[in-house]
């Protein structure tokens, strides 16, 4: 098996399977979500957009952020700690973040989408394994000039290792998340947009066992219960 690796500014290039990875934290919400029993979660780009789709379903919510801080009218901003202390049962979540959601959207030539975190990474191996691709592309949504990124850029390492059946510590992988930069906006158990309970979330392997394949419906992005592999 082949690897690619991309960001938010080259991943509209990448085609076949793409896996999407946020680790800190779109995507850690979006397993969150599902597991407390929301039936979608859409992702798209816009706040316009999300609130307008927010109009349009029954029992739908909003949840994500703007630079990581919560959008007022929002339901919910883009903590994972705080999310998994939320009963999502009956609920439609729409979800808009500025990178994981972004990086969906973004990964048009894509002809298989997972959305992945650490916390589905075992999942997300096993169900990447059944298609036998020859080449799966990583777009690490995280990725900044400013050095931002690198835990994402871990769980594709961690990935590419998995399906090379090189049987990985998870260990160093998990290193890298504590030690990214990004982390170290996590400090406060307070911080109602960064509260330092989130990133032990987001560290947490195999936490549930599905994956997150994204499907399309009339050109919106959905992550599904009935999707679920793994
Ligand atoms: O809220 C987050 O963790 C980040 C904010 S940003 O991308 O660092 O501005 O969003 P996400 O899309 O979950 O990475």
């Amino acid at each position: 098996m082949r690897y690619k690796y991309w960001s938010l500014d080259d991943c509209h290039h990448a085609s076949g399977v793409v896996v999407v990875i946020d680790v800190v934290r779109a995507f850690t919400c979006a397993a969150v979500v599902l597991a407390g029993g929301a039936q979608r979660d859409y992702l798209v780009s816009g706040v316009e957009e999300a609130l307008a789709l927010r109009q349009r379903l029954p029992n739908a919510v909003v949840m994500g952020e703007i630079e990581g801080i919560k959008v007022p009218e929002f339901d919910f901003g883009n903590s994972p700690s705080q999310l998994s202390r939320i009963n999502f049962q009956g609920k439609t979540v729409i979800q808009r973040t500025t990178s994981g959601t972004q990086g969906v959207v973004r990964s048009r030539q894509a002809e298989k989408i997972f959305a992945a975190s650490f916390c589905v990474a075992g999942a997300t191996a096993r169900a990447i394994r059944a298609l036998k691709p020859a080449e799966v592309n990583f777009v690490s949504t995280g990725i900044r000039d400013d050095g931002r990124g690198d835990e994402d850029v871990a769980l594709a390492d961690y990935l590419a290792a998995l399906l090379s059946d090189k049987q990985p510590d998870p260990r160093p992988y998990l290193e890298r998340v504590k030690n990214s930069l990004v982390a170290g906006l996590f400090t406060n158990p307070d911080d109602p947009d960064f509260p330092s309970a989130d990133i032990p979330l987001t560290m947490d392997l195999d936490r549930y066992d599905f994956a997150m394949p994204v499907t399309w419906e009339e050109g919106i992005a959905f992550i599904d219960i009935h999707s679920r592999q793994g």
